[in-house]
C-alpha cells in the first residue's frame, strides 16, 4: 500500500491558548507544555502573546511574562521541535522578530486580515534574511471566496512565504468552504508554498475540517491541547493526532504522548475550557474573530448587557482584529439602547 502524504502538526497552545489564558502563561508554564509536545514529536510549538509579537498591550491584554522569555524558556527546552511566534504587522515589527530569533525561535508565522496580505512583505522578506522558516496567515478567511483568498495567498508566497494557511479563526467555515479554499490555494501556489490550515471549534468542526483541508491539500494543519485558544478553541492536537493516526497519515506524533500532554501536563493550568456556548456559537454563525471573546463578556459585564448581542452586532459591524475597541462601543450602545427601552 502507498504511504499518505505526511502532514505537520504545529501546536499553538503557548500561543493561540494565551488568549483563553488571558495572557497570564509563566515560563514554567512555557518549559512544561514545550517538554511535552518536543517529547511527543511535535515539531512546530509556537510560543506568543496571543496577538503575536509585540500584544501584550492596553488594547489587547498584557502579559503576564515577557513573550520574548517564554520563547528563550521554550527553545531552551526543546531538544528537536521549533519554536514559532506569530507577528501582526503593526502590532509587532520588524525588531520584534529579531528579538524573538535572538531568542530561538526558527519559524515566524506573519497574519494579517485575508484582504491584506501585501502588509507583510517586509517582515517576509526580514525573516528570511534572519533564515527563519515563514508562514503566512490568512485571517478570518470566511470573508471572502477562495479565489479572492487565493489571490492574496501569492501575494504572500511572492513575499517569501513559504507555507499560507486558510485561518478559520472565527470557526464560520463549513467544511465545503474549507475544501474550496484549500484547493484554491493549493492550485495558485503549486510547488511555490505549501499550504495549511488552521480552525476553531465554534461550530465543534475543527477536527472534521481538518481532515477535509487535508484532503484537499493541506500539509500543515494546526491545534492546541485541549483545544485551549480563542473563542470556542482550536482543533485539540491530541485528537488530530489520534484521527491522522487512525487515517493511516504519518505525523511523526506519539498520540499517547500528545494526550498524555493534553491531560497531565496542560489541564492542570488551564483557567478556562473553551467550549462552544451561546457566546461562540454566535461568533461562528456572525463570523467574529474568536479573541473577542473575553473582551466582550468583560465589556458586557461592566455595561450589564449580553456578551452574545455585542458579539453578535461586532460580527454584523464586520470588525477586524485591531478593533477592540469597538467592543466596548457596542456595549455602550446596547445598554444605552436597555435604558430607552421601556420595561
Ligand atoms: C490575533 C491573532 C489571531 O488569534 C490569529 C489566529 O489564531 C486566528 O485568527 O485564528
Ligand atoms: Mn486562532
Amino acid at each position: 500500500m502507498t504511504e499518505r502524504p505526511a502532514v505537520r502538526i504545529t501546536d499553538t497552545t503557548l500561543r493561540d491558548g494565551s488568549h483563553a489564558m488571558a495572557h497570564q502563561f509563566t515560563e514554567e508554564h512555557a518549559r512544561a507544555v514545550t517538554r511535552a509536545l518536543d517529547a511527543a514529536g511535535v515539531r512546530v510549538v509556537e510560543v506568543t502573546h496571543g496577538d503575536g509579537l509585540g500584544g501584550s498591550s492596553f488594547n489587547y491584554g498584557f502579559s503576564h511574562t515577557d513573550e520574548i522569555e517564554l520563547v528563550r524558556a521554550a527553545a531552551d527546552e526543546a531538544t528537536q521541535a521549533r519554536i514559532a511566534v506569530l507577528l501582526l504587522p503593526g502590532v509587532g515589527t520588524v525588531a520584534h522578530l529579531r528579538q524573538a530569533h535572538d531568542a530561538g525561535a526558527g519559524v515566524v508565522r506573519i497574519a494579517t486580515h485575508c484582504t491584506e496580505a501585501d502588509i507583510a512583505a517586509q517582515h517576509f522578506g526580514a525573516a528570511r534574511e534572519l533564515g527563519m522558516e515563514t508562514v503566512g496567515f490568512l485571517m478570518l478567511a470566511h470573508r471572502i471566496g477562495p479565489e479572492a483568498l487565493a489571490a492574496q495567498a501569492r501575494i504572500m508566497a511572492d513575499s517569501g512565504c513559504q507555507c499560507v494557511y486558510v485561518v478559520d479563526s472565527a470557526g464560520a467555515l463549513l467544511p465545503d468552504d474549507v475544501r474550496d479554499r484549500v484547493s484554491a490555494l493549493v492550485a495558485e501556489l503549486g510547488d511555490d508554498a505549501q499550504v495549511g490550515f488552521h480552525g476553531h471549534q465554534n461550530f465543534s468542526l475543527g477536527v472534521a475540517s481538518s481532515l477535509v483541508a487535508y484532503e484537499a491539500g493541506a500539509r500543515q494543519i494546526d491545534g492546541t491541547l485541549c483545544a485551549l485558544g480563542a473563542g470556542a478553541g482550536n482543533s485539540p492536537t491530541e485528537i488530530l493526532a489520534a484521527v491522522f493516526d487512525r487515517m493511516g497519515v504519518p505525523t511523526g506524533l506519539d498520540v499517547h504522548g500528545v494526550i498524555n500532554a493534553a491531560e497531565d501536563v496542560l489541564r492542570p493550568i488551564m483557567r478556562r475550557r473553551p467550549v462552544a456556548d451561546r457566546s461562540s456559537i454566535v461568533q461562528g454563525r456572525y463570523g467574529v474573530y474568536g479573541s473577542f471573546l473575553l473582551h466582550a463578556e468583560r465589556a458586557a459585564d461592566r455595561y450589564g448587557v449580553a456578551a452574545h448581542e455585542v458579539l453578535r452586532r461586532v460580527g454584523e459591524r464586520g470588525y477586524v482584529g485591531g478593533q477592540e475597541d469597538m467592543i466596548i462601543d457596542v456595549a455602550l450602545e446596547l445598554a444605552r439602547e436597555q435604558q430607552e427601552t421601556p420595561a
